[in-house]
């Protein structure tokens, strides 16, 4: 969930997607400005966090980077529950990530957070002469689903931080509960009402 305090977001971000999508990339690519030709696939998942400014507030990304093998499917719940956002990836030269993406859609729809922001990433941009599934496709998967879309490149750095700027952009911000402390009112008439309707 999205929590605020002082123009502070905390955010839990997951991402989701087929093994070797390349999710831990778009993570170390956004986190460290890194990217590694023989990324290790993830066993379970991995925690990172980075903040970034987005207008006058700032936000800061909890995130889960969850592992695509079908073995850890079940603990996928675990990561995505309570989720504010999450990044649904596929391989632009994979349409088999592409049909996984659209199971992981399908999954947040029925079990996720009903107010998650969603991004579909297309990844592996730099790709184009592999490419098996077009940006048209994909993005009107994305506009029919609620999820808003981008290709992006970890290894050129293409749309990622750009991806994580616009999920940060569009987090409801949601009200602090009492936000001067609380307030009791006396209110005797209210009270004498309430009394003749029970008894
Ligand atoms: N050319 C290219 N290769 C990429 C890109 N992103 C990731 N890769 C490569 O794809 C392979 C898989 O990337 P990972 O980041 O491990 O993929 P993953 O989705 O985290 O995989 P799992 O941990 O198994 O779920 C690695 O060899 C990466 O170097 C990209 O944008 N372009």
């Amino acid at each position: 969930m999205a929590t605020i305090g002082n123009n502070n977001l905390n955010a839990k971000l997951v991402l989701l997607g087929d093994m070797g999508a390349g999710k831990s990339s778009l993570v170390l690519r956004f986190v460290k400005g890194q990217f590694l030709e023989f990324q290790e696939s993830t066993i379970g998942a991995a925690f990172f966090s980075q903040t970034l400014a987005v207008n006058d507030a700032t936000v800061k990304f909890e995130i889960w980077d969850t592992a695509g093998q079908e073995r850890y499917h079940s603990l996928a719940p675990m990561y995505y529950r309570g989720a504010a956002a999450a990044i649904i990836v596929y391989d632009i030269t994979s349409t088999e990530s592409f049909t996984r993406a659209k199971k992981w859609v399908q999954e947040l729809q029925k079990q996720g957070n009903p107010n998650m922001v969603m991004a579909f990433a297309g990844n592996k941009a730099d790709l184009e002469e592999k490419r098996k599934v077009t940006a048209e496709e994909a993005r009107l998967y994305a506009e029919e689903n609620g999820l808003f879309f981008m290709e992006t490149s970890a290894k050129t750095a293409s749309n990622v931080n750009d991806i994580f700027y616009e999920i940060a952009r569009r987090l409801p911000r949601a009200q602090p509960q009492n936000p001067a402390g609380m307030v009791l009112v006396d209110r005797p008439a209210d009270r004498s009402q309430s009394a003749a309707c029970c008894s």
